[in-house]
Protein backbone atom coordinates (compact mmCIF):
# COMPACT_ATOMS: atom_id res chain seq x y z
CA UNK A 1 0.00 0.00 0.00
CA UNK A 2 1.14 3.27 -1.01
CA UNK A 3 2.32 5.59 1.96
CA UNK A 4 2.07 9.62 2.31
CA UNK A 5 3.69 10.95 5.02
CA UNK A 6 2.44 14.28 5.29
CA UNK A 7 4.87 16.29 7.80
CA UNK A 8 8.87 17.52 7.18
CA UNK A 9 9.88 17.65 10.69
CA UNK A 10 11.80 15.40 12.76
CA UNK A 11 8.93 12.74 13.57
CA UNK A 12 7.45 13.11 10.01
CA UNK A 13 11.01 12.21 8.77
CA UNK A 14 11.61 9.10 10.92
CA UNK A 15 7.90 7.87 10.33
CA UNK A 16 8.64 8.39 6.06
CA UNK A 17 11.89 6.28 6.63
CA UNK A 18 10.49 3.46 8.66
CA UNK A 19 7.68 3.39 6.47
CA UNK A 20 10.12 2.75 3.39
CA UNK A 21 11.84 0.46 5.40
CA UNK A 22 8.33 -1.54 6.25
CA UNK A 23 8.65 -2.28 2.23
CA UNK A 24 5.72 0.27 1.72
CA UNK A 25 6.28 3.23 -1.74
CA UNK A 26 6.06 6.45 0.57
CA UNK A 27 6.16 9.93 -0.30
CA UNK A 28 6.84 12.75 2.19
CA UNK A 29 5.32 16.23 1.99
CA UNK A 30 7.55 18.74 3.69
CA UNK A 31 6.31 22.78 3.13
CA UNK A 32 9.46 23.88 3.16
CA UNK A 33 11.33 23.92 -0.08
CA UNK A 34 14.82 24.18 1.18
CA UNK A 35 14.56 21.13 3.44
CA UNK A 36 12.85 19.16 0.52
CA UNK A 37 16.74 19.68 -0.99
CA UNK A 38 18.35 18.87 1.50
CA UNK A 39 16.97 15.65 1.77
CA UNK A 40 16.71 14.71 -1.90
CA UNK A 41 20.26 15.83 -2.55
CA UNK A 42 22.33 15.64 0.87
CA UNK A 43 20.18 12.86 2.79
CA UNK A 44 19.73 14.85 5.12
CA UNK A 45 17.05 17.03 7.56
CA UNK A 46 19.05 19.28 9.29
CA UNK A 47 16.84 21.60 11.05
CA UNK A 48 14.74 18.71 12.55
CA UNK A 49 17.56 16.15 12.99
CA UNK A 50 20.69 16.93 12.51
CA UNK A 51 23.60 14.76 11.84
CA UNK A 52 21.66 11.60 11.45
CA UNK A 53 22.20 10.10 7.65
CA UNK A 54 19.15 9.61 5.76
CA UNK A 55 18.54 6.66 3.93
CA UNK A 56 19.18 7.16 0.19
CA UNK A 57 16.04 5.71 -0.61
CA UNK A 58 13.57 8.91 1.09
CA UNK A 59 12.96 11.59 -1.42
CA UNK A 60 10.59 14.24 -0.13
CA UNK A 61 8.54 17.04 -1.90
CA UNK A 62 6.61 20.37 -1.14
CA UNK A 63 3.74 19.53 -4.13
CA UNK A 64 1.45 18.22 -2.02
CA UNK A 65 -1.14 16.88 -4.51
CA UNK A 66 2.06 14.85 -5.70
CA UNK A 67 2.50 13.32 -2.54
CA UNK A 68 -1.11 12.18 -2.90
CA UNK A 69 -1.19 10.32 -5.97
CA UNK A 70 -2.27 6.89 -5.03
CA UNK A 71 -1.94 7.04 -1.25
CA UNK A 72 -3.98 4.57 0.36
CA UNK A 73 -2.75 5.71 3.94
CA UNK A 74 -2.19 9.07 5.14
CA UNK A 75 0.15 10.05 8.10
CA UNK A 76 -0.29 13.43 9.47
CA UNK A 77 2.87 14.52 11.28
CA UNK A 78 3.12 18.13 11.78
CA UNK A 79 2.07 19.45 15.10
CA UNK A 80 -1.31 19.24 16.70
CA UNK A 81 -1.84 22.79 16.82
CA UNK A 82 -1.34 22.30 13.20
CA UNK A 83 -3.18 19.61 12.06
CA UNK A 84 -6.43 21.45 11.36
CA UNK A 85 -4.77 23.58 9.02
CA UNK A 86 -3.18 20.47 7.46
CA UNK A 87 -6.32 18.39 7.16
CA UNK A 88 -8.02 21.85 5.88
CA UNK A 89 -5.38 21.20 3.15
CA UNK A 90 -6.60 17.59 2.09
CA UNK A 91 -10.33 18.46 1.73
CA UNK A 92 -11.30 17.75 -1.85
CA UNK A 93 -7.63 16.18 -1.88
CA UNK A 94 -7.79 12.94 -0.21
CA UNK A 95 -9.84 10.26 -1.61
CA UNK A 96 -12.35 8.89 0.35
CA UNK A 97 -12.00 5.94 2.53
CA UNK A 98 -8.60 6.52 2.91
CA UNK A 99 -7.77 6.26 6.57
CA UNK A 100 -5.91 9.69 7.87
CA UNK A 101 -3.07 7.99 10.99
CA UNK A 102 -2.67 11.02 13.49
CA UNK A 103 0.78 10.87 14.40
CA UNK A 104 0.78 14.29 16.65
CA UNK A 105 0.49 14.23 20.43
CA UNK A 106 -2.26 16.87 21.51
CA UNK A 107 -5.21 18.49 22.16
CA UNK A 108 -6.48 21.30 20.36
CA UNK A 109 -6.14 24.43 22.65
CA UNK A 110 -8.75 26.58 21.35
CA UNK A 111 -11.35 23.84 20.81
CA UNK A 112 -10.40 21.53 23.78
CA UNK A 113 -11.35 18.57 20.51
CA UNK A 114 -9.15 15.40 20.23
CA UNK A 115 -7.15 15.25 17.21
CA UNK A 116 -9.62 12.76 15.32
CA UNK A 117 -12.65 14.82 16.12
CA UNK A 118 -10.94 17.53 14.23
CA UNK A 119 -10.12 14.79 10.92
CA UNK A 120 -13.88 14.20 11.42
CA UNK A 121 -14.90 17.14 11.10
CA UNK A 122 -12.75 18.16 8.45
CA UNK A 123 -12.84 14.88 6.35
CA UNK A 124 -15.86 13.04 6.92
CA UNK A 125 -15.15 10.56 4.45
CA UNK A 126 -11.62 9.43 6.39
CA UNK A 127 -11.35 7.10 9.10
CA UNK A 128 -8.83 8.59 11.83
CA UNK A 129 -6.30 6.55 13.01
CA UNK A 130 -3.72 7.22 16.22
CA UNK A 131 -0.27 6.17 16.69
CA UNK A 132 1.56 6.99 19.68
CA UNK A 133 4.30 5.63 22.19
CA UNK A 134 7.53 5.90 23.56
CA UNK A 135 9.55 6.70 20.45
CA UNK A 136 12.26 9.64 19.78
CA UNK A 137 12.08 10.41 15.99
CA UNK A 138 16.29 9.94 16.20
CA UNK A 139 16.22 6.63 17.93
CA UNK A 140 13.30 5.40 15.12
CA UNK A 141 15.51 7.36 12.03
CA UNK A 142 18.73 5.18 13.59
CA UNK A 143 16.81 2.04 13.11
CA UNK A 144 17.28 1.76 16.93
CA UNK A 145 14.16 -1.09 18.50
CA UNK A 146 10.59 0.90 19.34
CA UNK A 147 6.96 0.04 19.88
CA UNK A 148 4.20 1.83 19.09
CA UNK A 149 0.46 1.45 19.30
CA UNK A 150 -1.86 1.92 16.27
CA UNK A 151 -5.16 2.82 16.82
CA UNK A 152 -8.67 3.34 15.38
CA UNK A 153 -12.20 2.78 16.56
CA UNK A 154 -12.58 -0.09 13.73
CA UNK A 155 -10.54 -3.12 15.06
CA UNK A 156 -9.48 -4.45 11.82
CA UNK A 157 -8.65 -0.94 10.52
CA UNK A 158 -6.25 -0.61 13.61
CA UNK A 159 -4.70 -4.58 13.06
CA UNK A 160 -4.20 -3.40 9.18
CA UNK A 161 -2.62 -0.44 9.75
CA UNK A 162 -0.38 -1.94 12.11
CA UNK A 163 0.90 -4.40 10.10
CA UNK A 164 1.19 -1.87 7.27
CA UNK A 165 3.63 0.39 9.23
CA UNK A 166 5.73 -1.83 11.10
CA UNK A 167 9.04 -2.47 10.28
CA UNK A 168 11.89 -4.62 10.99
CA UNK A 169 12.94 -2.48 14.10
CA UNK A 170 9.38 -0.52 14.33
CA UNK A 171 6.59 -2.83 16.00
CA UNK A 172 3.26 -1.67 15.75
CA UNK A 173 0.78 -3.07 18.08
CA UNK A 174 -3.32 -2.53 17.40
CA UNK A 175 -6.23 -1.03 19.31
CA UNK A 176 -9.49 -0.12 18.86
CA UNK A 177 -9.45 2.44 22.33
CA UNK A 178 -8.87 5.36 19.92
CA UNK A 179 -9.75 7.82 22.74
CA UNK A 180 -7.37 6.26 25.14
CA UNK A 181 -4.31 6.06 22.60
CA UNK A 182 -5.24 10.07 21.35
CA UNK A 183 -5.13 10.96 25.44
CA UNK A 184 -2.28 9.09 27.00
CA UNK A 185 -0.13 10.40 23.81
CA UNK A 186 -1.66 14.39 24.64
CA UNK A 187 -0.98 14.47 28.25
CA UNK A 188 1.98 12.46 29.13
CA UNK A 189 3.70 15.55 27.60
CA UNK A 190 2.28 17.81 30.39
CA UNK A 191 3.34 15.64 33.08
CA UNK A 192 7.15 15.48 30.65
CA UNK A 193 7.59 19.32 31.28
CA UNK A 194 6.43 18.71 35.41
CA UNK A 195 9.22 15.89 35.53
CA UNK A 196 11.48 18.30 33.91
CA UNK A 197 10.47 21.15 36.21
CA UNK A 198 11.15 18.96 39.09
CA UNK A 199 14.57 17.94 38.24
CA UNK A 200 15.62 21.41 36.51
CA UNK A 201 14.87 22.85 40.15
CA UNK A 202 17.00 20.36 41.85
CA UNK A 203 14.05 18.51 43.33
CA UNK A 204 15.64 15.21 43.58
CA UNK A 205 14.56 12.05 41.74
CA UNK A 206 12.12 11.18 44.38
CA UNK A 207 9.87 13.70 44.08
CA UNK A 208 10.21 13.17 40.64
CA UNK A 209 9.47 9.73 41.08
CA UNK A 210 6.15 10.78 42.98
CA UNK A 211 5.18 13.38 40.62
CA UNK A 212 5.00 11.42 37.66
CA UNK A 213 3.26 8.63 39.43
CA UNK A 214 0.72 11.14 41.06
CA UNK A 215 0.85 12.86 37.62
CA UNK A 216 -0.51 9.33 36.06
CA UNK A 217 -3.45 9.42 38.62
CA UNK A 218 -4.48 12.59 36.81
CA UNK A 219 -3.23 10.80 33.42
CA UNK A 220 -6.13 8.34 33.95
CA UNK A 221 -8.70 10.55 35.94
CA UNK A 222 -9.13 12.77 33.03
CA UNK A 223 -8.55 9.71 30.33
CA UNK A 224 -11.40 8.24 32.11
CA UNK A 225 -13.93 11.36 31.54
CA UNK A 226 -13.35 10.97 27.62
CA UNK A 227 -13.85 7.21 28.13
CA UNK A 228 -10.41 6.24 27.60
CA UNK A 229 -9.94 2.15 28.97
CA UNK A 230 -6.97 2.03 31.48
CA UNK A 231 -5.33 -0.66 30.37
CA UNK A 232 -4.77 1.34 27.50
CA UNK A 233 -3.49 4.06 29.60
CA UNK A 234 -1.27 1.34 31.09
CA UNK A 235 0.13 0.63 27.80
CA UNK A 236 2.86 2.00 25.74
CA UNK A 237 0.50 5.36 24.70
CA UNK A 238 0.59 6.36 28.46
CA UNK A 239 2.64 4.75 30.70
CA UNK A 240 4.87 3.16 28.49
CA UNK A 241 5.55 6.99 26.95
CA UNK A 242 5.68 8.65 30.56
CA UNK A 243 8.49 6.33 31.18
CA UNK A 244 10.06 7.63 28.33
CA UNK A 245 9.69 11.28 28.07
CA UNK A 246 9.40 12.16 32.15
CA UNK A 247 13.00 10.35 32.45
CA UNK A 248 15.35 12.03 29.46
CA UNK A 249 16.15 15.00 28.43
CA UNK A 250 16.27 13.86 24.83
CA UNK A 251 12.51 14.35 25.33
CA UNK A 252 11.74 18.09 24.13
CA UNK A 253 8.83 18.53 27.00
CA UNK A 254 11.33 17.32 29.66
CA UNK A 255 14.03 19.38 28.08
CA UNK A 256 11.40 22.29 28.57
CA UNK A 257 10.87 21.91 32.20
CA UNK A 258 14.40 21.80 32.92
CA UNK A 259 14.50 24.89 31.54
CA UNK A 260 11.57 26.10 33.32
CA UNK A 261 12.52 24.80 36.75
CA UNK A 262 16.31 26.14 36.57
CA UNK A 263 15.06 29.51 35.49
CA UNK A 264 16.44 29.44 32.07
CA UNK A 265 15.28 31.55 28.77
CA UNK A 266 12.88 29.53 27.36
CA UNK A 267 13.00 31.27 24.02
CA UNK A 268 13.71 29.34 21.14
CA UNK A 269 13.36 25.86 22.63
CA UNK A 270 12.19 22.86 20.30
CA UNK A 271 8.86 22.14 19.75
CA UNK A 272 7.39 21.23 23.00
CA UNK A 273 3.40 20.08 22.51
CA UNK A 274 2.66 19.60 26.44
CA UNK A 275 2.67 24.00 26.74
CA UNK A 276 -0.22 23.82 24.33
CA UNK A 277 -1.89 20.81 26.06
CA UNK A 278 -1.38 22.18 29.76
CA UNK A 279 -4.13 25.14 29.76
CA UNK A 280 -6.96 23.27 28.07
CA UNK A 281 -6.35 20.13 29.58
CA UNK A 282 -6.15 21.93 33.42
CA UNK A 283 -9.41 23.65 31.68
CA UNK A 284 -10.81 20.39 30.90
CA UNK A 285 -10.38 18.58 34.60
CA UNK A 286 -11.72 21.66 36.17
CA UNK A 287 -14.80 22.08 33.96
CA UNK A 288 -15.22 18.09 34.62
CA UNK A 289 -14.97 18.42 38.39
CA UNK A 290 -11.62 16.32 38.02
CA UNK A 291 -8.73 16.58 40.58
CA UNK A 292 -5.54 17.55 38.47
CA UNK A 293 -3.42 19.77 40.90
CA UNK A 294 -0.22 18.66 38.97
CA UNK A 295 -1.70 19.59 35.60
CA UNK A 296 -3.13 22.92 36.87
CA UNK A 297 0.12 23.54 38.45
CA UNK A 298 1.90 23.11 35.20
CA UNK A 299 -0.33 25.02 33.35
CA UNK A 300 -0.07 27.81 36.30
CA UNK A 301 3.92 27.73 35.92
CA UNK A 302 3.74 28.51 32.12
CA UNK A 303 1.77 31.11 32.30
CA UNK A 304 4.17 32.72 34.84
CA UNK A 305 1.53 33.06 37.49
CA UNK A 306 3.18 30.35 39.68
CA UNK A 307 6.92 29.50 40.83
CA UNK A 308 8.18 25.94 41.26
CA UNK A 309 8.54 26.46 44.85
CA UNK A 310 5.31 27.85 45.51
CA UNK A 311 3.64 24.88 43.18
CA UNK A 312 5.51 22.31 45.31
CA UNK A 313 4.15 24.25 48.76
CA UNK A 314 0.68 23.53 47.55
CA UNK A 315 0.98 20.18 46.17
CA UNK A 316 2.55 19.10 49.68
CA UNK A 317 0.02 20.67 51.71
CA UNK A 318 -3.18 19.44 50.11
CA UNK A 319 -5.49 17.34 52.90
CA UNK A 320 -3.63 14.15 53.09
CA UNK A 321 -5.84 11.26 51.34
CA UNK A 322 -5.98 7.73 50.48
CA UNK A 323 -3.65 6.80 47.67
CA UNK A 324 -6.50 5.28 45.77
CA UNK A 325 -9.14 7.74 46.34
N1 LIG B 1 10.02 14.05 17.52
C1 LIG B 1 9.62 12.96 18.15
O1 LIG B 1 10.45 12.22 18.71
C2 LIG B 1 8.18 12.59 18.18
C3 LIG B 1 7.19 13.50 17.88
N2 LIG B 1 5.89 13.15 17.98
C4 LIG B 1 4.83 14.11 17.70
O2 LIG B 1 4.83 14.44 16.32
C5 LIG B 1 4.34 15.77 16.14
C6 LIG B 1 5.30 16.52 15.25
O3 LIG B 1 6.52 16.57 15.96
P1 LIG B 1 7.93 16.72 15.27
O4 LIG B 1 7.96 16.23 13.88
O5 LIG B 1 8.90 16.14 16.21
O6 LIG B 1 8.05 18.31 15.28
P2 LIG B 1 9.20 19.21 14.66
O7 LIG B 1 9.21 20.45 15.45
O8 LIG B 1 10.44 18.41 14.53
O9 LIG B 1 8.68 19.52 13.19
C7 LIG B 1 7.45 20.11 12.93
C8 LIG B 1 7.20 20.02 11.44
O10 LIG B 1 5.85 20.38 11.17
C9 LIG B 1 5.86 21.34 10.15
N3 LIG B 1 4.70 22.21 10.30
C10 LIG B 1 4.42 23.05 11.31
N4 LIG B 1 3.25 23.66 11.09
C11 LIG B 1 2.80 23.18 9.90
C12 LIG B 1 1.65 23.43 9.12
N5 LIG B 1 0.73 24.30 9.54
N6 LIG B 1 1.51 22.79 7.95
C13 LIG B 1 2.45 21.91 7.54
N7 LIG B 1 3.55 21.62 8.23
C14 LIG B 1 3.72 22.25 9.40
C15 LIG B 1 7.16 22.09 10.30
O11 LIG B 1 7.44 22.71 9.09
P3 LIG B 1 8.43 23.97 8.98
O12 LIG B 1 9.82 23.44 9.24
O13 LIG B 1 8.23 24.43 7.59
O14 LIG B 1 8.00 24.95 10.03
C16 LIG B 1 8.09 20.93 10.61
O15 LIG B 1 8.45 20.27 9.42
C17 LIG B 1 4.19 16.36 17.55
O16 LIG B 1 2.85 16.32 17.94
C18 LIG B 1 5.00 15.43 18.43
O17 LIG B 1 4.49 15.33 19.74
C19 LIG B 1 5.51 11.90 18.35
C20 LIG B 1 6.45 10.96 18.63
C21 LIG B 1 7.86 11.22 18.56
O1 LIG C 1 6.59 11.80 22.16
C1 LIG C 1 7.78 11.60 22.12
C2 LIG C 1 8.38 10.29 22.34
O2 LIG C 1 7.43 9.29 22.47
C3 LIG C 1 8.70 12.72 21.88
O3 LIG C 1 8.75 13.43 23.03
P1 LIG C 1 9.05 14.98 22.99
O4 LIG C 1 8.05 15.60 22.07
O5 LIG C 1 8.93 15.43 24.40
O6 LIG C 1 10.46 15.13 22.45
Amino acid sequence: MKVAVLGGGAWGTALALTSLRGGNPTTFWMRDADAVRAVNERHENPGYLPGIALDAELTATDDLDAALVGAECVLAVAPAQALREVASRLVGRIRPGVPVVICAKGIERSSGKRLSEIIREMLPDNPPAALSGPSFATDVARGLPTAVTVAAVDAELAAMLARLLSAPQFRCYSSDDLVGVEIGGALKNVLAIAAGAVIGAGLGASAQAALVTRGFVELRRIGASFGARPETLMGLSGLGDLVLTCGSAQSRNFAYGLALGRGDSLVGMKLAEGVATAGIAATIAAQRGIRAPITDAVDRMLAGTLTIDRAVGELLSRPLRAEDD
